[in-house]
Order: C-alpha cells, then sequence, then structure tokens
C-alpha cells in the first residue's frame, strides 16, 4: 500500500556540539556483532518498504538535493568544470522548476574536490554558505606516508576546506590493530582544527560486515564527525547492508555518548530512487534530525542529474535528456 511522507525541506537546523570523541573501548569494539544474513534480508526489503509520489516524492526529492555533497575526483579535473560544478551547488535545481515547485534558495550539502582545486571552488562558492570538502590523506588508496596525510590535512585547511574526507588504513582493520585505527584517526581529527572530518571507511574492502560496525564504532571514538562509506574509487561502494550497520553504529554511539555523528553514503548513487531509499532508512533508524545536511550527505557525481530531471518530469509531465542537465 502506497505511504505517504511529510514534506521535509524546511524544518529548522539547531546547532548541535561536535563529537569530541571517547578513549578507545576495547570491550565495546570485541562487543561489536553483525548478523550478516538478517542484515542482508533487512536491506533486502527497504527498496520496496516506502512508495512516495507526486508531491511527496518531489519534497523528498528536495530534501536529498539540500544533502547532496556535489563531487568531482577525476584526473581531468579542471578549474572550468569545477566552477560549473560551483555554479550547479549553488542553483542545483533549474529556476523555473524551483519556482514551479514554490521553492526557492535550494542549495547543495557541499562540493567535494582534490586539494588542487580547493581554492577555486571557495572562490566560486564565495557568499553561498556552501561549504567545501576535500578528500585526504592520499585518498583514495591512504597509503603515503603518515606525516604526509596529516600535512595534506593541514595544506586544505589552510586553503579553505571546511571539510576534510580523510581515508582510514585499512590494514588496521584487516588485522584488527584497533589501536592503530584509533591512534590514526584521532591524528587526522586533530590535524583539521575547526574543520569537520568524515572518516572514510572503504567497506567494500574490509572484509566483513562485523569489521564495518568496529571501524565505524573506533573512528566515532576517534572524533569522527561524520562516517562514510566508500571513496567511489573501491570495486564495491556504498550499499544498503553496510548503511544499516554503520547507521546503527552510529545510533549506539549515541545512546551511550550523546553525539550525534554524522552518516554520508557515497559511491554508485545515482538514481533518484535510491536517494529516497536511503532517506526513509535514516528517517527509519536514526529519527528526522538526522536528515539535515549536518548528519547527512550523499557522496554523489551524478545523483543531481537524475534528481533535477525527476523534479521536471513532477512539474511539466515529461522527462528531458539528461544532458540538459549538465553537472560541470
Ligand atoms: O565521494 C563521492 C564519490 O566519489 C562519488 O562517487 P560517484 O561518482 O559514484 O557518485
Amino acid at each position: 500500500m502506497e505511504q505517504t511522507l511529510a514534506p521535509t525541506t524546511q524544518l529548522p537546523q539547531v546547532h548541535l556540539p561536535r563529537n569530541p570523541g571517547t578513549p578507545l573501548d576495547l570491550d565495546w569494539v570485541a562487543r561489536v556483532q553483525a548478523n550478516t544474513s538478517a542484515i542482508e534480508r533487512r536491506a533486502a526489503t527497504l527498496p520496496g518498504r516506502r512508495s512516495v509520489k507526486k508531491d511527496h516524492q518531489a519534497a523528498w526529492l528536495l530534501k536529498a538535493v539540500t544533502c547532496i555533497d556535489l563531487t568531482t575526483l577525476s584526473g581531468d579535473d579542471t578549474v572550468g568544470r569545477v566552477r560549473r560544478l560551483c555554479a550547479k551547488a549553488r542553483q542545483p535545481i533549474r529556476a523555473d522548476i524551483q519556482q514551479a515547485l514554490g521553492v526557492s534558495g535550494i542549495q547543495t550539502g557541499a562540493i567535494c574536490v582534490y586539494h588542487d582545486i580547493i581554492e577555486t571552488a571557495v572562490a566560486a562558492l564565495d557568499g553561498s554558505g556552501i561549504p567545501v570538502a576535500a578528500v585526504s590523506t592520499g585518498f583514495p588508496a591512504g597509503l603515503s606516508p603518515f606525516h604526509l596525510r596529516v600535512a595534506e590535512i593541514e595544506e586544505s585547511v589552510k586553503s579553505g576546506a571546511r571539510e576534510i574526507d580523510i581515508v582510514i588504513s585499512r590494514r588496521h582493520v584487516l588485522t584488527q590493530n584497533w589501536q592503530a585505527l584509533y591512534d590514526e584517526m584521532r591524528a587526522f581529527r586533530q590535524a583539521c582544527g575547526d574543520a569537520h572530518v568524515k572518516a572514510i571507511l572503504a567497506t567494500g574492502e574490509l572484509g566483513s560486515l562485523r569489521n564495518v560496525g568496529r571501524a565505524s564504532l573506533i573512528c566515532m571514538m576517534a572524533g569522527a564527525d561524520f562516517i562514510k562509506t566508500s571513496t567511489g574509487k573501491e570495486s564495491v561502494n556504498a550499499t544498503l547492508p553496510v548503511s544499516l550497520v554503520m547507521i546503527r553504529a552510529i545510533r549506539d554511539f549515541f545512546d551511550a555518548t550523546g553525539y550525534h555523528v554524522g552518516y554520508k553514503p557515497a559511491g554508485g548513487i545515482s538514481k533518484a530512487k535510491d536517494a529516497i531509499t536511503y532517506l526513509a532508512l535514516m528517517k527509519d533508524e536514526l529519527g528526522h534530525r538526522w536528515l539535515q545536511p549536518d548528519l547527512f550527505r550523499f557522496g554523489a557525481s551524478s545523483l543531481l542529474n537524475d534528481i533535477e530531471r525527476q523534479l521536471e518530469h513532477h512539474v511539466t509531465g515529461a522527462y528531458s535528456a539528461s544532458y540538459r542537465h549538465p553537472m560541470g
């Protein structure tokens, strides 16, 4: 049966204290379990659980837009492409579509780029309030010398990045070296200063859902502001089973400490209907507060294109070609 969900684009955003982290608690880490078959069964039901239509669907898609870290992470990124992407971040949905929907001022959550492009993006977004996120620490593999990874964070913050997406050392998880993972993450958090840090787990390379749960918890103990699934460069990126594990780790951490940690699924999310599934999952598992861009982001390079097409269809009744919604 069709269920409807209230539009959620206009909720006020209350400033939350940052997660300062906690001491490493290895007993808690050892208690983390993941029942893979139960998680996969539940994840398989998620896409069919909610069917939102018409105005409700449009409201959810607008909400999704405000939570996108509009991303370009290509070796051939240019200043011109990033400027065009920033213009898109300022006005992600065409003015006539916004007008027909009765909304205005919709912007994406952030722009996400490599270090070299930060200053271009900061200048292009001047006055918009949209933060620049930089991938860092030897993204995507995270295998450069440790001191260079820390220095890279510091340089990106100096260049104006307000959010830093670090990659963890997968080998610390695969060898169960929890102390090393905690110490690394703690150092990255410290290097970020006032910039918020998103910990990319690269879940497709962690071997098991239990490892995903344990790595999530340790990064939160070490002070992560967000935990993020993937770089977009692994062979398996964001999935619903991994999301369930990470979101429940966020809930457990909140229940134990009172601190809100954000969630960023990233990599391979390119369809409007998938965005709605993720938003509904956040609402079901964590509640309304986690639908705000300070606690939820999509890491996505092409999702906005499909959402804008769906919104245009909602308004006009016709689908336009995707080339009419260029990203950058
Ligand atoms: O963090 C964001 C991802 O790199 C974007 O991945 P995507 O190009 O598959 O959307």
